[in-house]
């Protein structure tokens, strides 16, 4: 499929397409016993699954150029929580986070040519918004070798350990605290990586610096969180209780015209008929109204985007292939489709005794609850090309809900 954002968006110049990386394979031993942090539930989903939604939807991302750093150990894991994300093979992480980050770098560069920028992320950082990534790529943008999000620390600073003596105050004036996503351009901070081996450092900020590379700072965001004890979690559930999924609602249309056959494919029911209808793919007119509504209300324009009718692999695809990746889109983001109102409008054929299988198939396409879709038809009384027997159009609405904002 052609990926509809291959570089940096809008104005970005920059080192190319942009790349995220997301290291995973840590085992989480602050977070206290149990599955390591990034598999834990957090608001009823799996953190990783949270961070690869936050993922998706920062500027230039996409699920082909993500890849993720786990533990050998926890594939099962890791299966589970990417379930329908469409993410690439994930990358056997190292011993610390350093040699995470390095592996992962050398499957990036294995599976591309070349220049491009990555984005380096904790999945223990699930709130990391579209803004603040922006903010890391622009600063590339500006030619700057490198980029990391931060804040300034505003409490009082002073050495010691809890339960003994206060020891001599530190200077905070000028000390930040650094996030992440931190980017690069990929060869560089490969080049970094590499020549740091075995000298350990705690973000890339660091490995590039070690290096002769010049980081720019940029605003962090106090949202960004890194779920690093069990306080953390309990502040990030309180966050998510506190915010409501925002709803989306999609429309699509669509027309096929009749030509000579002897059956028709409507919501994924093939119906024997005097005639089918003509397109590029099997023309399954109720199934684009759909999968338009649905990459509508995402706002990720619609299937002659993701799927451009000049593209011969296309041509007499079966359309479910389209609704499939609108929905992969949806899981991607993070949400779920709430409900899809489809409308098949024509004089013939009769759809009554067709609409239940229609939604079953439907459903089981979407993998959700039958109550959740609903096919209708009607006829224009005659008029119009459906009334004169032309062709078949339909309209759909669709609704999803995605993550609110945590704030
Ligand atoms: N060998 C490691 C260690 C850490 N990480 C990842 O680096 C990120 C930041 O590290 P941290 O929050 O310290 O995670 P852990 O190392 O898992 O935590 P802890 O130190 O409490 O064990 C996490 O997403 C973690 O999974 C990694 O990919 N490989
Ligand atoms: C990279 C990082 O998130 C920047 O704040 C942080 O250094 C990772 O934490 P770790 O505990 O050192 O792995």
């Amino acid at each position: 499929m052609s990926d509809p954002t291959p570089t940096l968006d809008g104005d970005r110049a920059g080192p190319g397409p942009v790349h995220v990386l997301v290291v995973a394979a840590g085992r989480g031993t602050r977070a206290g016993p149990g599955a390591p942090k990034q598999y834990r539930a957090l608001g009823g989903e799996a953190v990783l699954r949270r961070t690869l939604a936050a993922v998706a939807a920062w500027p230039g991302a996409s699920a082909a150029r993500t890849r993720v750093v786990i533990h050998p150990e926890d594939a099962q894991a890791y299966a589970e929580a990417t379930r329908g994300l469409g993410l690439a093979a994930p990358v056997s992480g190292g011993a610390t986070r350093q040699e995470s980050v390095r592996l992962g770098l050398e499957a990036i560069r294995a599976g591309t040519s070349g220049a491009c920028a990555v984005l380096i992320h904790d999945a223990a950082r699930p709130f990391a918004e579209p803004a603040l990534a922006g903010r890391v790529l622009d600063a590339l943008a500006r030619g700057s070798q490198g980029a990391c999000p931060a804040l300034p620390v505003v409490d009082t600073l002073r050495r010691g350990a809890l339960g003994g003596p206060a020891g001599a105050g530190v200077e905070r004036a000028g000390l930040l605290r650094a996030q992440t996503p931190q980017g690069f351009a990929l060869d560089a901070i490969l080049a970094a990586h590499r020549a740091a081996a075995g000298r350990e450092m705690t973000d890339d900020v660091a490995v590039a610096q070690a290096a002769g590379l010049e980081v720019e700072m940029v605003e962090g965001d106090e949202v960004n969180l890194k779920l690093t004890t069990p306080a953390d979690f309990a502040r990030a559930e309180t966050w998510l209780q506190a915010a409501a999924p925002e709803v989306r609602v999609g429309t699509g249309f669509d027309v096929h015209a009749f030509a000579p056959g002897t059956s028709l494919w409507l919501c994924g029911v093939e119906i024997p008929f005097d005639r089918t209808l003509s397109g590029h793919s099997d023309a399954d007119v109720g199934m684009h109204a759909l999968t338009d509504a649905i990459f509508g209300a995402l706002a990720e324009g619609d299937i002659g985007r993701w799927f451009p009718p000049s593209d011969p692999q296309w041509k007499g695809a079966p359309s479910e292939i389209f609704l499939r990746k609108a929905m992969e889109r949806v899981a991607a983001r993070g949400g779920r489709l709430l409900n899809a109102d489809i409308t098949l409008i024509c004089e013939a054929p009769k759809i009554g005794p067709h609409s239940d299988p229609m939604r079953a198939r439907l459903a089981e396409i979407m993998d959700v609850h039958l109550e959740r879709v609903s096919v209708k038809a009607t006829t224009t009384e005659r008029l119009g090309f459906p009334g004169r027997g032309e062709g078949i159009a339909a309209q759909a609405a669709a609704s999803i809900a995605l993550p609110g904002p945590c704030r």
